[in-house]
């Protein structure tokens, strides 16, 4: 079919790999340095191995907010530093979806991709977005229950906010909630549980992945976001939708979680689509578990990027 697969007629060959150094999202220390860890276990060299031509940006060096000069607003913690990050994050992501890369960010905290998504949507406004996580990170500044803005992306992307924080006024609201779908879901809040249903928000929780097999809930949340296919794909992926046994390094493991397989098969199917339009794998913390743990953890990072990127298993 000549129409379906629009946005795959010229085959992405460049990828941008992006470090987001950020942890100021979340309260754990450590964060900050997943995308160091990621780099140096080899991760530009196997996506060159995979075929790409990779540039690698560097570890950004996002501008300093000093805890004093960053009280929070209402509840929410380092209000200023996160969104500066983010909005860094979306100028960065955006300027190589414009130059037809394809935009691999390496978290850090998934505050991040407030900036990740405004980026992709900024050049593809029609984009859809796959989130993979064990929360749903759309709490709004009157639902939060943690004023942990990695708790909240979501929100500011879908102009939730009844209280205006005018930090976040650069915050496009781009995404629709019917360009959304969740997989992995499994500790929702209260609040974020009422916010999916009056939104009418897709979400396929673990409930779903026991019920249906992975194989039925990728098509399913594709039919539902890309009914036609002709989306570009914003995939981000937070490791603790893993098992922790799986990947226990990450500030907010939930027991109960995808398999290994079952990871790599959702990143697998996505790039069977041809649609990937940017990329991010959040909230690896290297300082949270044990040297053998932290090493599991940053080796399967590196394999879910694969995996989006193309690799196979024959
Ligand atoms: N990106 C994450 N790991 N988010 C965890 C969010 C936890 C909780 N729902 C909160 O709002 O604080
Ligand atoms: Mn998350
Ligand atoms: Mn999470």
């Amino acid at each position: 079919m000549a129409s379906a697969h629009k946005f795959i007629s010229e085959p992405k060959t460049a990828a941008a790999v992006h470090s987001g150094k950020h942890d100021g999202g979340q309260p754990k220390p450590g964060v900050d340095q997943g995308p160091i860890h990621l780099i140096n276990a080899g991760l530009v060299d196997q996506l060159k191995e995979l075929g790409w031509n990779v540039q690698f940006d560097g570890h950004h060096q996002f501008e300093e907010v000093s805890a004093e000069s960053d009280p929070p607003i209402g509840v929410l913690k380092n209000p200023r530093l996160v969104s500066r990050v983010s909005r860094s994050v979306a100028d960065v992501v955006g300027s190589h979806a414009r130059r037809g890369e394809l935009p691999v960010t390496i978290g850090g905290d998934h505050s991040l991709a407030m900036g990740t998504i405004s980026g992709t949507l900024s050049h593809h406004p029609d984009a859809c977005v796959i989130w993979i996580d064990a929360h749903a990170d759309i709490n709004t500044v009157e639902t939060t229950p943690s004023g942990n803005i990695h708790g909240m992306p979501m929100s500011f992307l879908l102009g939730l906010n009844k209280t205006r924080i005018s930090e976040y006024d650069w915050v496009k609201q781009v995404l629709t909630p019917d360009r959304l779908v969740y997989i992995g879901l499994r500790d929702v809040d209260a609040g974020e549980k009422t916010i999916l249903r009056e939104q009418g928000i897709k979400a396929f929780s673990m409930h779903e992945v026991d019920r249906y097999g992975i194989g039925r809930v990728v098509e399913m949340a594709l039919d539902h976001v890309n009914p036609r296919r002709d989306r570009p794909i914003h995939l981000t992926f937070d490791v603790d939708a893993l098992d922790p046994s799986v990947a226990p390094s990450t500030g907010t493991p939930v027991r109960g979680g995808l398999t290994f397989r079952e990871g790599h098969y959702i990143c697998e199917a996505i790039h069977e689509t041809g649609l990937l339009a940017a990329f991010d794998i959040m909230e690896v913390n290297p300082s949270l578990a044990d040297a053998e743990a932290v090493k599991a953890t940053v080796a399967v990072g590196c394999s879910l990027v694969r995996s989006a990127l193309g690799e196979t298993l024959l």
